[in-house]
């Protein structure tokens, strides 16, 4: 039997600039298993294209036509071929615009874009692989009933969540998300990612704030055995463990300049090594990102990257506090009760009207996870058959003037200050050292001594 020649993956580049056109054709055509076509402007490539291609890349400022129609235009002709729009920063509009007219990523044109395109159409290729035979059972729609079977909620804010949740599922970009602590920013980071191609790869979740500094390159990057005094193995890092998956970065605004630095490198390269390594570990992870801050903030005051920030913004999600959600808290407080009343084993709790009314008042800065703690403890203390307002209990806000005005010795402020770090940190004594600027032999101590 003859051998079936191999199929070539075909990459069509339009670019006007002849000379970069070159550069990238040239670039990608290193690989042989590449086809590569240029044409220099949208008129060429709809006159001069004979077969559907694998992969677009296209130059969003072209002299005859618009980045946007463009995109329009391709995706008419061709639905589904996935298109990389490479330009200019400043002349990106947002990604969420590029993304509903069809782009799958976008690079800006920068000293490391031969490098970013070669790695993100390798992860096209081998993305366009896994979903091979065409035959393979659709991929669900990602709707928000999908979605309600993890998160909770009927609110019109929620559901606006959702809806752009179920495009982010669709597509392979990074995510961004935003909201108040506690607002349940994992949680719609694993619904993405249990609604996206990747879901049978791993979901990798990581808080940034609470690994000590001197650890964070390694947690993400992992190293090699005596990268440096300690490293007594080899250690395989988030980036690595998520590999094919979905790796979710909390609090990122509070990543160091030299790991944002890092991370940007990674990002654009699709590759990174172990710290100590020498091998270069080729990646394909999705990344979505979270924090409470105003990241756009960080940036004007010069504390993050903005290239890093235009990197990783993707498709931007805004997750509402939950005083914003209205009917959701009674919805939210009817699943934990039914929950923790299965959990420990006591017969279904009803809230009752007066107990309601009581929680719709209130405006939860703790959002999601307090009033979980709130019903929690309900559903613990209760020896009723409903809940009445007075087994809800909410913890006051700590304000310093109440603090002070308790008049304690040094040694009480300080046992205080550390019990309530040890709860908020899961008793993470390196990190609460360095964030209360004290040696951790003082915590250590205090906490053999029984003070804390
Ligand atoms: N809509 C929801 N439905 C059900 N449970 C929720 C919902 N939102 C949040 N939770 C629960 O509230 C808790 C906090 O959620 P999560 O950890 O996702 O919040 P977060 O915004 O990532 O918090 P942080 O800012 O501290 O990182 C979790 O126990 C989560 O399961």
């Amino acid at each position: 039997m003859k051998p079936q020649p191999i199929q070539k993956f075909r990459i069509s580049v339009i670019e006007d600039d002849l000379w970069y056109g070159q550069l990238l054709q040239y670039h990608l055509s290193q690989n042989p298993d590449y086809e590569v076509a240029l044409y220099a402007s949208g008129k060429e490539f709809f006159s001069g294209v004979r077969e559907r291609p694998d992969l677009v890349t296209i130059d969003f400022s072209l002299p005859d036509i618009s980045g946007d129609q463009l995109l329009r235009k391709i995706a008419q002709l061709y639905p589904g071929l996935p298109v990389i729009v490479i330009s200019a920063q400043s002349k990106i509009g947002t990604v969420v615009e590029l993304l509903k007219l069809g782009a799958i990523d976008y690079l800006v044109k920068d000293e490391h874009t031969r490098q970013s395109l070669w790695n993100a159409v390798r992860v096209v290729r081998e993305n366009a692989a896994l979903n091979q035979p065409a035959a393979a059972p659709a991929l669900a729609p990602a709707d928000a009933h999908g979605f309600s079977t993890l998160l909770k909620g009927n609110s019109p804010a929620i559901q606006r969540t959702f809806d752009m949740m179920a495009r982010a599922a669709q597509t392979p970009v990074n995510v961004s998300i935003n909201g108040e602590t506690g607002t349940g920013k994992e949680l719609v980071a694993n619904g993405i990612h249990l609604h996206s191609e990747r879901r049978k790869g791993p979901f990798v979740a990581v808080n940034m704030a609470a690994i000590p500094s001197e650890l964070v390159e390694s947690e993400l990057f992992g190293h090699e055995k005596g990268a440096f005094t300690g490293a007594i193995g080899r250690k395989i890092g988030k980036f690595e463990e998520a590999n094919q998956g979905t790796l979710f970065l909390d609090e990122i605004g509070e990543l160091s300049p030299v790991i944002q630095s890092k991370l940007l490198r990674v990002l654009q390269e699709r590759e990174m090594q172990r710290v100590g390594g020498n091998d270069k570990i080729k990646l394909n992870v999705r990344l979505v990102t979270a924090t409470h801050k105003n990241l756009a903030e960080e940036v004007s005051k010069g504390t993050f990257r903005e290239d890093l920030y235009f990197r990783i913004m993707g498709l931007p999600i805004v997750l509402p506090p939950l005083r914003e959600r209205g009917p959701d808290i009674v919805v939210l407080a009817q699943h934990f009760l039914e929950a923790f009343c299965h959990e420990y084993q006591k017969p279904p709790l009803l809230l009752s009207a007066a107990a309601q009314a009581k929680l719709v008042a209130y405006d939860y800065p703790g959002n999601v996870r307090e009033l979980k703690t709130v019903l929690e403890l309900a559903a613990v203390l209760s020896n009723g058959h409903e809940i009445r307002p007075v087994d809800l209990l909410f913890t006051p806000p700590t304000k310093s003037k109440d603090f002070l005005s308790e008049e304690k010795t040094l040694r009480e402020y300080t046992r205080t200050i550390i019990r309530y770090h040890l709860d908020k940190y899961s008793n993470n004594v390196p990190l609460i050292a360095e964030k209360l600027g004290i040696g951790r032999s003082t915590i250590y101590k205090l906490v053999q001594d029984g003070e804390v």
